[in-house]
């Protein structure tokens, strides 16, 4: 289990996160939710140590995270997989060899800089682009693809961390609804059949309400709500969104997903391949 306890992080004046406690479940599928700048991104920059912890104790298990570093840090960093926004892959690499780099976090640093992958490296890489519906594209450069793809390369690539927790900072926020329900689809089929526990930061409640079992609600750097979707009342979402509760729905992306995906988030069947 990861723990937070009474987590803070000031940037100056900027009180980025405030007072947070939370324990994540293992195979949990989480939502972050909150305006911008509410914290959301600070916060699961503290839980990989890209930030360092400023007050509380951030825990996973016996391991006191915020007490990490050298080699310890860097097994912490690929037990964690980040995914962003902006999928940060490599645009003149072929698509293989982009999820190779995954290895980087776990294997020995100076094969992978040099692109010395095993065979095993790429039949692994293979396999996770295979279940991402993405084998046929695996020797395209990777800036051949379209957002979504490239999101869906970012997946795999973090898979071949064989991460405990994927981290997914605002991963649908640059797709259009179709690209952004697959790639929801993509990180609701690995948490479910890895069991590896998925926290999303997303701006709108709509993918939140769709895809997680549990949402955390985020306002001013402070957890507002922590529940299930149907507890998301409107008064809680007021509390969440402020004046801005408009931009917490995202019709376009509802509908599409209410029309091909009718069923509660956790009986959902996904559409990537496995
Ligand atoms: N490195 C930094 N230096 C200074 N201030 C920062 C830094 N990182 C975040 N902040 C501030 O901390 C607050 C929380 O930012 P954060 O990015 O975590 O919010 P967010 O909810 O993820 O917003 P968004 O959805 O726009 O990314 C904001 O006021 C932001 O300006």
């Amino acid at each position: 289990m990861l723990e937070l306890r009474k987590v803070t992080k000031r940037f100056g004046d900027t009180i980025a996160v405030n007072a947070v406690s939370l324990d994540f479940l293992p195979g949990q599928m989480v939502g972050v939710i909150g305006r911008s700048g509410a914290g959301k991104s600070t916060l699961l920059r503290l839980i990989n140590r890209l930030a360092s912890v400023g007050e509380g104790r951030i825990v996973y298990g016996d391991t006191d995270v915020g007490a990490l570093d050298g080699k310890a840090l860097r097994a912490w960093r690929a037990r964690c997989a980040m995914i962003f926004q902006q999928f940060n892959l490599v645009n003149r690499l072929d698509v293989l060899t982009n999820v190779m780099i995954g290895r980087i976090g776990t294997a020995a640093t100076l094969p992978v800089m040099f692109k010395r992958f095993s065979s095993a490296d790429r039949a692994n890489a293979a396999l996770a682009l295979d279940r991402l519906d993405l084998l046929s594209q695996a020797l395209q450069r990777a800036d051949t693809l379209s957002g979504g793809q490239q999101q869906r390369v970012a997946i795999a690539r973090a898979l071949m961390q064989k991460p405990s927790l994927i981290l997914a900072d605002e991963p649908i926020a640059s797709l259009d609804p179709r690209n952004a329900r697959l790639v929801m689809d993509a990180l609701r089929t690995i948490n479910k059949q890895d069991k590896i526990t998925v926290i999303c930061n997303l701006h709108t409640l709509d993918a939140a309400r769709a895809y997680c079992d549990r949402i955390v609600g985020m306002a001013q750097g402070r957890v507002v709500f922590d529940g299930t979707p149907n507890q998301l009342t409107s008064s809680v979402i007021q509390q969440i969104y402020g004046d801005d509760t408009d931009m917490a729905v995202d019709e376009s992306l509802t509908s599409t997903m209410a029309a091909t995906n009718p069923a509660p988030a956790g009986e959902r069947q996904m559409e990537v391949a496995h």
